[in-house]
């Protein structure tokens, strides 16, 4: 992941992450999501994790985990998809977005395991419990996986203790709440992510409510990476009719495709 950013950097690029549900409509189509979005830009994948009590997500990750939970999608089919869609040659980074309970239920000495096995290069965990996250960040750096953390507009004085091991790069949430497109960010989110940036030698990437074009572009002014999870999503959920038609999937997938290279700027 840190060669993806360096790289972006040289060209003065900001990585552009999307963040999907893992059998959102199914778990085949996923692989082709994931060979369509990199093609159309994507530098880096979140794979959702589907979860039966997202907290932290707003009702259009709700219906794409409800979705994907109607095939029993596990953190094994999330490592399968991940392994398909390295066979079908994508070379992005994937980033596994779960809530801490599948990862308990799943145990932890299997679950670092199956990362490493997988070619998981990070993992953003997004209620892991402080008392857990000392342990998490030791596993995770043995297993040479990257936890990513999340800082959010009030971290303040916790910002250095969650700074402190980080891994992979640091996810700022743009806004306080859950997610879902928006039409307007934290009143000092620049002034925010600045001072993440100060306090860490990561790359800082931002999220939360982006969805156009032109907040990808407001953000890629100072950030190092734009992670853009709803709108991609509402994408894949309006092209489900086109995507499990076999005569129409290529129609889908250019929709999302051409989605998300608006996004980036390169239609
Ligand atoms: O959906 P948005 O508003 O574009 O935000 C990204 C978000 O989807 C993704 O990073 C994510 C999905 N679920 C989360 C829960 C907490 C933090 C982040 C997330």
């Amino acid at each position: 992941m840190d060669v993806t950013f360096a790289a972006l950097k040289e060209k003065g690029e900001t990585a552009l992450i999307p963040f999907l549900t893992v059998g959102d409509p199914d778990p085949q189509t996923t692989v082709d999501v994931i060979i369509e979005l990199e093609a159309a830009g994507a530098n880096i994948l979140e794979l959702g994790v589907p979860y039966s009590d997202p907290l932290a997500d707003g009702p259009v990750i709700q219906r794409a985990s409800q979705r994907a939970l109607t095939h029993r999608v596990t953190i094994d089919t999330c490592l399968h998809v991940a392994k398909q869609a390295r066979e079908r040659g994508s070379q992005l980074p994937f980033v596994l977005f779960t809530y801490y309970n599948p990862i308990l239920q799943y145990g932890l000495d299997r679950f670092f395991e199956a990362l490493q096995h997988h070619d998981i290069s990070g993992m953003i965990i997004p209620d892991l419990p402080i008392e857990e996250s000392e342990e998490m960040r030791a596993r995770s750096r043995e297993a040479g996986v990257s936890l990513v953390p999340l800082v959010a507009p009030t971290s303040h004085e916790r910002i250095a203790s969650i700074l402190n091991g980080a891994q992979g790069f640091v996810y700022c949430v743009s806004s306080l709440g859950v997610t879902g497109e928006r039409t307007s960010f934290h009143s000092n989110v620049e002034q925010f992510i600045k001072s993440v940036q100060a306090s860490t030698d990561l790359p800082v990437a931002v999220g939360f409510g982006i969805s156009s074009h032109e907040q990808v572009k407001q953000f890629s002014a100072f950030c190092d990476g734009v992670v853009v999870g709803s709108a991609i999503v509402r994408q894949i959920e309006s092209q489900i009719p086109l995507l499990t038609d076999p005569a129409r999937k290529a129609d889908g997938l250019q929709q999302i495709h051409q989605f998300v290279a608006e996004l980036k700027g390169t239609h």
